[in-house]
């Protein structure tokens, strides 16, 4: 438990005079499911807008798999996997193109074969040649996954993950993040403002609320803290309001 896989210290972003992300004091230990949830507006896209290094902080700092976001931010990309809440994929390519081009874009060796052992273990066979255009949502999040994990990170970032999925796509997803962690040992960092997929997914959660870290605790302090809440609203209740600016 001694070399956490993101820690920020006063980690502060503004844009103009609106405070988004205000002095997030935050440790997330490796191989930890990590939800950060809160609701919209609270400021988690941000947080891993900032922890992905495609934002730089207005000040504080922060680590990812150990490596400084501020001054090695190009090393930080080799070590994570980024799935944004809307994965930009292009649909006039085959899902093969796609990752090809993803994995090159990464440097990724032996591409082809990194796709194929990528696409079995998300069990996801079978549709390498058609075009992104024919796929449903649920599909194209899958490619999102394969072309976030084709460089092997240790650290994965998913953004609002389960948006827009059908109950199957739910399912499936829960899966995967489970197994990408159990299996490929991945510290997984998920935004949600969903409590019921924090239960069902995250070993510590994280409560957000208009840019301050509100609460953090491992899953089953946070299930005795808020017994039988199944809302947001419950919990920021419960938690009164510290967080409030
Ligand atoms: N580029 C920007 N310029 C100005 N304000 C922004 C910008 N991006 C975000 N904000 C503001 O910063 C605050 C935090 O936004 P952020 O998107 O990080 O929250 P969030 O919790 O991820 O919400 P959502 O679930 O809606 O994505 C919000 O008040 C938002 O309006």
């Amino acid at each position: 438990m001694s070399n956490p896989a993101i820690v920020t210290q006063a980690l502060t972003r503004k844009y103009g005079p609106k405070t988004a992300v205000n002095s997030l004091d935050l440790s997330v230990e490796q191989g930890e499911i990590f939800g950060l949830l809160g609701h919209n507006g609270a400021g988690k896209t941000t947080t891993v807008t900032l922890l992905t290094t495609l934002l730089e902080p207005t000040s504080g700092s922060a680590t990812v798999a150990g490596i400084d976001v501020r001054s090695a931010p190009h090393t930080v990309r080799t070590k994570i996997g980024y799935l944004p809440e809307n994965v930009r994929l292009y649909d006039n390519l085959t899902m093969r193109e796609n990752l090809r081009f993803f994995g090159r874009l990464s440097g990724v060796m032996n591409v082809d074969r990194r796709i194929s052992d990528t696409l079995d273990f998300l069990e996801f066979t079978g549709h390498e040649d058609e075009r992104l255009s024919t796929f449903s949502k649920g599909m194209r999040q899958r490619v999102g996954i394969a072309q976030a994990i084709l460089h092997q990170p240790s650290v994965l970032f998913l953004d609002e993950p389960t948006s827009g999925l059908d109950p199957q796509g739910v399912k499936i997803l829960r899966e995967t993040i489970v197994r990408m962690n159990r299996e490929l040992g991945m510290t997984i960092f998920m935004n949600t403002h969903l409590l019921s997929e924090v239960t069902k997914t995250c070993t510590s959660i994280g409560v957000l609320r208009n840019g301050h870290l509100v609460y953090q605790a491992s899953l089953a302090d946070a299930v005795t803290a808020f017994p039988g809440e199944d809302s947001l609203e419950q919990v920021y209740l419960t938690l009164g309001s510290q967080g409030d600016e």
